[in-house]
């Protein structure tokens, strides 16, 4: 029922952007003049738009420079780019959905299989990147500047724009080697809109469409992170995000009164107890007993309190009757979160001290069969075998599979049961995401496209039984 007003609702957007251009009557040798004058202008559109720039570092540098950062992200524009560049390689194919608005538009680029029956495979890049703070980096975060030692800084270089242009230019580079390639199953790339702000217009409305249901993937490959080694990193499950809000009701009174309850002292325990919880999941990681991502990280992103006066400051003589705290908190696949719940009730926001909460589950823990959204990174999961062979086939090397500490559209995968990695060819790279002066250095893009064109001849013409 859903999928299905999703459906009409990106046909009749279709529909809407083809009638555009309104009609109106012309006379016979003004309309030859038109058909001309369009010709002409078609043919030189296509000199100098169709026309890939010449190497693929550039056309990474222009992708860049396209400005898709929160909060106005030009998705359009993207969408247009990464479309001609995919026209400019043969056999691909493409299709633009519109599943929420016009603005946020989803590329779909298809290279068919020999055997369509067979399950697809699925690359992901999302369009969108965070915003980046201009007057803090090095240069602009639009430029994709080059500078000499080959680095390329903009928002978006590793996160994840990188991967957007790898996977065409590999499959450019597999055609031109060998233009007769097609490979068994069939692949799809799918530029994905609002990733960074939890997909839910984007993969999660995706998923949902019948277009999805039709490509039958089998498998999704999605981005991963930069390693500050030699080896490729590779995640098999990410952490899920909560959203927890906790609320402090108490006493108002004179700021010069001592009393007990009030709403500030009511919501400070609590921190204090969500700080030490913290400390004590962080001490984990310090005495190198589990990762980063293998713990509960609960951090606070933001205290409200006070009672504001006229000229913006805070009236000081008040102690107010409500106080709230935000926190981002990311619970991995292994923790039990019923477990967690109970704790926020118990400890962190108790009924008993005028406390409230509420939990904004950011994305599922458990897929349809009820299990940890996880993907097996053993000879069970025969993709999984493909996958690390065609890594090592090229000479790169995987650093144990981890799970992502962050969280990405991949999860929109692993709750229908489709296995799906995370995975970026970044090694000997700092980890800027999110960060000021986010660069990739050229030779390890140029690296990372050797390295898909491996990956994707591997599991596009694996013929094997998949579960
Ligand atoms: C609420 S889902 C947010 C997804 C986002 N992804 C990348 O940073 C993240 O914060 O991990
Ligand atoms: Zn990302
Ligand atoms: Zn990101």
């Amino acid at each position: 029922m859903f999928s299905h007003s999703i459906r009409r609702h990106t046909q009749e957007l279709i529909i809407f952007s083809n009638l555009q251009v309104k009609s109106r009557v012309i006379q016979a040798p003004t309309m030859v003049y038109i058909h001309t004058l369009t010709l002409l202008l078609l043919l030189l559109s296509s000199a100098t738009t169709q026309q890939p720039p010449p190497d693929a570092v550039t056309r990474f540098q222009q992708y860049l420079r396209i400005n898709t950062a929160h909060p106005h992200p030009d998705y359009p524009a993207a969408v247009s780019f990464l479309n001609d560049l995919a026209k400019s390689i043969p056999n691909l194919q493409t299709r633009t959905l519109y599943l929420t608005t016009p603005q946020k538009p989803l590329l779909l680029v298809t290279l068919p299989g020999s055997n369509p029956s067979l399950p697809s495979v699925l690359f992901n890049s999302h369009l969108d990147s965070v915003p980046a703070e201009p007057s803090k980096w090095s240069h602009p975060p639009l430029s994709a500047v080059k500078t000499d030692d080959g680095s390329i800084f903009a928002r978006g270089a590793q996160d994840d724009k990188c991967i957007a242009i790898q996977y065409l230019e590999a499959i450019r580079n597999i055609i031109a080697k060998d233009p007769g390639f097609k490979p068994t199953r069939t692949l799809h790339i799918c530029y994905v809109p609002d990733e960074e702000i939890g997909g839910f217009d984007g993969m999660a409305k995706f998923v949902e469409s019948n277009d999805f249901k039709e490509l039958n993937v089998g498998f999704f490959l999605d981005e991963g992170q930069a390693s500050t080694n030699d080896e490729y990193r590779v995640f098999y499950a990410d952490r899920s995000p909560w959203h927890i809000v906790i609320k402090a009701a108490g006493q108002p009174g004179h700021g010069s009164r001592m009393f007990d309850n009030s709403a500030m002292e009511n919501l400070m325990k609590s921190v204090e107890i969500v700080s030490r919880f913290r400390e004590n999941q962080f001490d984990l990681v310090k005495a190198g007993m589990l990762a980063n991502s293998e713990v509960v990280s609960a951090n606070p992103v933001y205290l409200k309190a006070g009672i504001a006066s006229s000229d913006g400051k805070f009236v000081m003589n008040m102690q107010p009757s409500e106080a709230e705290a935000g926190y981002d908190v990311r619970l991995p696949p292994t923790v039990d979160p019923d477990l967690l719940k109970k704790r926020i009730a118990d400890e962190w926001a108790p009924a008993t001290r005028n406390m409230s909460y509420h939990i904004v589950e950011k994305g599922p823990l458990r897929d349809y069969m009820g299990r940890p959204l996880v993907t097996a990174t053993n000879d069970s999961n025969p993709w999984w075998m493909v996958f690390k062979h065609a890594v090592e086939a090229c000479g790169g090397k995987l650093s144990k599979p981890e799970i992502l500490s962050s969280t990405t559209d991949a999860r929109y995968m692993r709750v229908r049961g489709i296995p799906s990695l995370g995975f970026s060819p970044m090694k000997n790279t700092p980890i800027l995401l999110h960060d000021h002066n986010e660069f990739l250095k050229d030779t390890v893009f140029l690296e990372g496209i050797k390295v898909y064109e491996s990956i994707i001849k591997a599991m596009s013409s694996f013929e094997g039984t998949t579960p």
